[in-house]
């Protein structure tokens, strides 16, 4: 069992989050080339009037010509807010972006958020079905009961997409496996369970529909609402809705209500649970308290009183997540795949069991390790998690095969186990990896140095890295980052572990060491304390070379090669391995490792041949199936030149070691990348485009990586430092606090090694 929340972080964090950089979590990047004038001919006046007019002619071929087929809109009025309440349009725009965000992270499905300022029926439900033309489906969001009710039943009926209330179903379909689950883990049978649900507006009755769906008999389950018990006969408070699920009973309260109960699904306020209730529940209780963003009980309070109980809660930072971003994008992506004409109940069902059915199969290593810890079924793990990749092959294929069943797939899928394939395709394995290194971070949280404290920036990354739980921020700096700390909003600065060489006990070990080594390069004693006491790399690296800690972050403050110099002369090598760098390349749906971009400027083959295996274990790690590039401005001696040997022989060397990834070169970008220029050497070991790019020199790497930033489309990480004997970590001196975070975690993870 595991209470503790793993994820803490404060108001001012969350603002910091929403505001720095572009403001907000949203932008729009165009999905064709719009460089020269051609460009703009074709995408505007006069080449767009082409699609215009097969689209008056044929209305289906929008969906070729636009991107109406993968576009879904977010639309709110505010009025139920998760579980805050009705704080208006305006107010509800973080969490719609929030959900836009969700549908391209975990689905690839591209989304917009409306909000709309009325609390009007009719008026909103025009608005909606006015915006028919642009999307491909439509994702209702935080509207309040009973106003969601007859919005998306008169939007299903005028529209011909998919209009789906993610509070009603998202959250129904989840319960529903997670209910599966915790009932075939507790050995209960659906048509004897008694069942509470507290709250009876959009979600609540949504999910009671379908857990009676399920088998759950309609007179063992009790809803109450903010009144209490809706029983047959009352009359306040009332609606169509929730007469539908009123029962005869004597209870009146919720406190009668629960008593012996064997579930409780909560999708009311915070708070409303209490651990008197829970302890008057029957025997292996299963709570789901599932209001956000806090739950009607906490998962300790109920464990505090009920060892055996199975909880749930809405949240990411407690075990068993019964949230509806388990479901939308995915259940989105299936439909739109298929062109449904909407999300009937036959695909909620086949959502529901497929997410049952992953949580109880065997858990992939990759996925273990992207949690830091293992899952295996059980009553911590009643349901799969968000980040889970197998999600997004597995819920958006049952969702098409049940649209097809049922008559609804305007363009029904052919190949399934292709489409399985192309689902997998569609996420780029690095975002995946990125977040299993901040959970292996997590797990197992490390001692990192950031040696320049005195930067606000480092401050920052290095305040986030502890809030976030990613490890120990080891400061080094003056007494004034104390003030600074508090500055930035830290309300305990002297919590921060902080070494100033002016009073550190470890100068005067730290000086024997430096001296030991670099006696017989040249160095007096004097020299050597100078070193320490007035240069915080030195400093910091020698913190992490006497074990005070684990790892070491800097480089903000000064050129990378000098700061790598002073670095080197604390700390070795990894033994028999080559130091060299790495920058990490994220474009949309492809991760290009490019090495060796920050130290050797003219590698030798050997240096070659080891930075390319050097960089294939770092792939690997990331995730990825590396195929590797020896690049050159020359394809297999074509054009001939004075420089072409060291890579020649790299290629060489690594065939007498016999390595386990494919290689090949020396070739040119076009022909590692392009699948079209490759077919003109059909001899290439390289059975698709190559992802690890080793560089003949340090002018072309360095280039090529910042070219590649500057000209955008991008994301870069790093450089990452490798084959050091612990991980010491160089930012660029441009580097903002998220980079820096990013790379901190990368060297705390072990990723970069
Ligand atoms: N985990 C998840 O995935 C999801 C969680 N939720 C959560 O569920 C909750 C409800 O959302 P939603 O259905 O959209 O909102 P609605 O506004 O449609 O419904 C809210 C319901 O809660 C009831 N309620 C309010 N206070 C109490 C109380 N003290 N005791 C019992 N019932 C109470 C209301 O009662 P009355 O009818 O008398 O006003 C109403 O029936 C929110 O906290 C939301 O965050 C929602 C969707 C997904
Ligand atoms: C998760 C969600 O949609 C809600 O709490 O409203
Ligand atoms: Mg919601």
């Amino acid at each position: 069992m595991s209470d503790k929340s793993n994820v803490e972080f404060s108001e001012r964090e969350a603002l910091f989050f929403h505001s720095t950089g572009r403001p907000g979590k949203i932008e729009i990047i165009a999905s064709k080339p719009m460089a020269t004038q051609r460009d703009l001919s074709l995408a505007y006046s006069p080449g767009v009037a082409v699609p215009v007019r097969a689209i008056a002619a044929d209305p289906a071929t929008a969906y070729d010509y636009t991107a109406k087929g993968n576009l879904v809109a977010v639309i709110s009025n505010g009025t139920a807010i998760l579980g805050l309440g009705n704080l208006g349009a305006l107010a509800s725009k973080p969490v719609m972006e929030g959900k836009a965000v969700l549908f391209k992270r975990f689905a690839d499905v591209d989304s917009i958020d409306i909000e709309l300022k009325t609390e009007d029926v009719d008026r909103f439900i025009d608005a909606v079905e006015l915006m028919e033309p642009t999307f491909g489906g439509i994702n209702l969001e935080d509207i309040k009961a009973p106003e969601c009710f007859i919005i998306e039943q008169t939007l299903k009926e005028r529209m011909n997409i998919p209009v789906f209330h993610d509070d009603q179903h998202g959250t129904a379909i989840i319960a529903a496996a997670g209910v599966i689950n915790a009932a075939l883990l507790t050995g209960r049978d659906m048509k004897d369970m008694k069942v509470v649900v507290n709250g009876a507006g959009a979600a609540s009755i949504s999910c009671t529909e379908l857990i009676k769906a399920l088998g759950v008999p309609n007179d063992n389950v009790i809803m109450c609402d903010s009144k209490g018990v809706i029983y047959q006969g009352r009359t306040e408070g009332m609606n169509q809705w929730k007469s539908a699920h009123a029962v005869k009973t004597d209870a009146r309260t919720l406190t009668q209500a629960v008593k012996g109960a064997d579930v409780f699904l909560g999708l009311s306020v915070a708070g409303a649970m209490s651990q008197e209730m829970v302890k008057s529940m029957a025997p292996n209780p299963i709570i789901f308290a599932m209001a956000n963003p806090d739950p009607e009980i906490l998962p300790p309070d109920a464990h505090a009183v009920r060892p055996d109980v199975i909880v749930a809660t809405g949240r990411s930072d407690f075990p068993n997540q019964v949230n509806n971003v388990l479901g939308f994008p995915f259940i989105f992506r299936g439909a739109l795949d298929v062109r449904a004409t909407g999300i009937n109940e036959a695909m909620k069902l086949a959502a529901a069991h497929a997410i049952a059915e992953l949580a109880r199969e065997q858990v992939p290593e990759e996925v273990a390790k992207a949690y830091g810890r293992s899952h295996s079924f059980g009553p911590d793990y009643i349901i799969p998690a968000p980040f889970d990749p197998r999600l997004m092959e597995v819920v958006p294929a049952a969702v098409a095969q049940a649209a097809m069943e049922t008559g609804v797939a305007q363009k029904p899928i052919e190949d399934m186990a292709a489409y399985r394939q192309s689902l997998k395709a569609r996420l780029n394995p690095t975002t995946s990896v990125l977040t299993s290194a901040y959970e292996i971070a997590k797990a197992n949280p490390k001692r990192v140095v950031f040696a320049e404290a005195e930067e606000e920036v480092v401050l920052r990354a290095a305040i986030q890295f502890r809030e976030l739980g990613y490890g120990i921020p080891v400061l080094v700096g003056r007494d004034d980052v104390m003030e600074k700390l508090k500055a930035l909003g830290v309300r305990d600065p002297e919590s921060f572990e902080l070494h100033n060489s002016v009073n550190s006990p470890l100068v005067p070990d730290m000086v024997d060491l430096l001296y030991a080594r670099l006696q017989r390069r040249g160095y007096l004693r004097r020299d050597c304390e100078r070193m320490v006491n007035r240069d915080r790399h030195i400093f910091g690296t020698l913190l992490v070379k006497m074990g005070v800690a684990d790892a070491m972050i800097t480089g903000t403050t000064r050129p990378y090669g000098q700061t790598l110099r002073e670095v080197k002369r604390v700390m070795d090598s990894a033994p028999g391995r080559t130091p060299f760098g790495i920058h990490v390349m994220v474009a949309k749906d492809k991760t290009v490792f490019l090495a060796d971009t920050t130290v050797h400027e003219r590698p030798s083959a050997t240096e070659l041949a080891d930075i390319a295996e050097g960089t294939v274990a770092v792939a690997r790690r990331m995730g990825h199936d590396p195929r590797v590039a020896f690049l050159s401005y020359s394809n297999f001696g074509n054009p001939p030149g004075a420089f072409l040997d060291n890579v020649r022989d790299a290629v060489k060397l690594l065939d007498e070691r016999a390595v386990d990834f494919e290689y090949e070169g020396e070739m040119t970008p076009d022909a590692a990348l392009n699948p079209t220029v490759m077919k003109s050497y059909p001899f290439s070991r390289l059975s698709g485009p190559a992802n690890v790019l080793v560089m003949p020199g340090l002018q072309s790497a360095n280039i090529s990586a910042k070219l590649l930033r500057e000209l955008g489309g991008t994301t870069m990480i790093g450089p990452l430092l490798v084959g050091m004997e612990k991980s010491v970590q160089i930012a660029t001196m441009s580097s903002n606090a998220s980079e820096l975070l990013t790379l901190a975690v990368l060297a705390a993870g072990g990723v970069a090694l």
